[in-house]
């Protein structure tokens, strides 16, 4: 399947060609040559030069590119002279899997996490445990029981802002009404609100004023620069660096993202303390070794954690809303659920949303048609080099799973590419199709290991609460022919998501 042995070395020449100068991959290719990987399949350009993998990557539809190579190729695509692509579930736990302390881990790839060192997100394994430890506090049910009037009181008001705009005031008879709102932007109005307020000590007024904050702006503002600079960064290792010496004021939006989480740590620090908040869980928290965070840890992960809470849950919500619009069984069994298992919204609450088993399904296949991160979290294989998915891997090589490849792999799900909440269910059947037969490891949203998502408990709690309180009270309807093709958007890393015109139908007269 691979080429010739011959083939292979005039393939590492032109390789090396296209690599460019200084590169530590250019000399990679040479004491590390080809004949490792040979054996593994994928496309032969994308095998001997970076480039296609990189303009895979600019064009912003590089999930859907691998995803058709893993279709034609199978479980492990190589994906660029020194990249390895896996779809079988396996590679969850051989790539990014727990490993005991005298075992070393498959780091973060440089390029791919180039900003995010100093956080938890691409930090070193030492500075990653210290870090995980003291964060955990923030996501204990003990924190979770006590932050819930505080999310509780940011749904409470996406609820009246969306009530306001199904009700008629300009005869002044307050009738309920139908109206459009582009969901997408609510959403993310919310858990902006919600995690600016748990990780600043207070929400950034998206809702209150029914806008973007301009930081949050800002963040959508920038996906597709950071994307262009990581390609950079890919290409050119030490990029980044280089430029943020030289061009200072490309860096200008970053930085000063930066100063206005500073700004916000410094203000919270002044309040009263016992705030049920992240902070607090920051400022009481110490690590093994006994220590605490410095000032400028807690500005830069409070700064992650806004980023890491918000988008995330607001894109999960928006493609379930998506779902449910575009298919109205799937709705009607959901609000069936919701509507019959409790007597009132109020009893709606961040705990009691537990028991709703086919919502719970819903948010999980919503999760796995549209990855709420589509980005690949690439590794680097350790200096001892592994056995990944029963292939030999040499140290350096780059171990990528895209979520979307994985998630709708035939291999791994039957009917991969429909929309069946049943599948995740226990009975596992739906029009006459069986379940019973899929890889469910291989659905992953969280990821897995040491460095999976922190927030996962919170991410569900609120998933849930919101989508449930939004289907208590409205009927949904995609409102036009853009938000039919709300999922055909480009990613780097994370989702550029266009609007998702709803028509949100009141259930209540009144
Ligand atoms: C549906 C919602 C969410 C999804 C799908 C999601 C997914 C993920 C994934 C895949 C990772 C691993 C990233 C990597 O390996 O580079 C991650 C890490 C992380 N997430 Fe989430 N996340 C969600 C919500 C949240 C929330 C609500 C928070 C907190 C408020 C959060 C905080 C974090 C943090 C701090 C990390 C880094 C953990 C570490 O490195 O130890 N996430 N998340």
């Amino acid at each position: 399947m691979g080429p010739s042995g011959h083939y292979s070395w005039l393939l590492m020449a032109i390789s090396s060609v296209f690599a460019p100068h200084g590169s530590p991959r250019r000399h990679l290719h040479v004491l590390q040559p080809l004949p490792p990987l040979r054996a593994v399949p994928g496309p032969k350009l994308w095998a001997v030069s970076q480039i296609p993998y990189i303009l895979a990557w600019l064009s912003g539809h590089a999930s859907s590119t691998i995803h058709a190579f893993h279709e034609q190729y199978g479980d492990v695509v190589r994906v660029a002279p020194n990249r390895l692509s896996f779809t079988h579930p396996d590679a969850y736990q051989n790539i990014r899997g727990h490993r005991k302390c005298t075992q070393e881990e498959h780091g973060k790839d440089r390029a791919f996490y180039v900003i995010s060192r100093q956080n938890i997100l691409g930090a070193s394994r030492e500075d990653h445990a210290r870090f995980r430890r003291i964060l955990s506090h923030c996501f204990s049910a003990k924190s979770m029981q006590a932050q819930q009037p505080l999310i509780t009181k940011h749904v409470d008001l996406l609820m009246q802002r969306l009530r306001e705009r199904t009700t008629t005031t300009q005869d002044g008879d307050g009738k309920r009404k139908e109206a459009v709102v582009d969901l997408a932007a609510w959403f993310n109005f919310t858990t902006f609100d919600i995690i600016g307020d748990l990780a600043f000590g207070e929400p950034f007024g998206c809702l209150e004023e029914s806008r973007y904050h301009p930081w949050v702006s800002a963040i959508f503002r920038g996906v597709k620069q950071l994307g262009i600079m990581l390609a950079v960064e890919l290409y050119l290792p030490g990029a980044v660096n280089f430029a943020r010496k030289v061009l200072p004021t490309a860096f200008v939006a970053m930085d000063k993202q930066t100063e206005f989480a500073n700004e916000r740590i410094a203000r919270r620090l002044q309040l009263e303390t016992g705030r049920p908040d992240f902070v607090e869980a920051m400022v009481t928290a110490n690590s093994e070794d006994g220590r605490m965070l410095t000032r400028h840890e807690m500005a830069v992960n409070a700064r992650l954690l806004v980023f890491a809470g918000s988008e995330t849950t607001a894109t999960a919500l928006a493609s379930a809303a998506y779902f449910l619009s575009k298919y109205p069984e799937v709705q009607k069994k959901l609000a069936d659920e919701v509507r019959s298992s409790f007597t009132s919204e109020g009893e709606i609450d961040l705990f009691s949303v537990n028991k709703l088993q086919y919502m719970m399904a819903v948010l999980d296949e919503a999760m796995r048609v549209f990855p709420t991160v589509p980005g690949h979290l690439p590794r680097t294989c350790h200096a001892g080099g592994d056995v990944i998915c029963g292939i030999q891997v040499p140290a350096g090589t780059g171990l990528e799973v895209w979520p979307l490849a994985m998630n709708r792999s035939r291999r791994n799900f039957t009917e991969p590419d429909k929309f069946i909440p049943e599948r995740w269910l226990p009975e596992a059947e739906y029009t006459g199709i069986r379940f019973d037969r899929e890889r469910h490891g291989a659905f992953q949203p969280f990821s897995v290991g040491s460095r999976n998502c922190v927030g996962k408990n919170l991410a569900y709690m609120e998933m849930r609460l919101i989508l449930a309180r939004l289907i208590w009270n409205y009927d949904l309807v995609l409102a036009d022919e853009a938000a039919d093709r709300f999922l055909d958007c480009p990613a780097f890393g994370l989702w550029l998501k266009g609007p998702l015109h709803v028509r949100l139908i009141p259930l209540t007269t009144d």
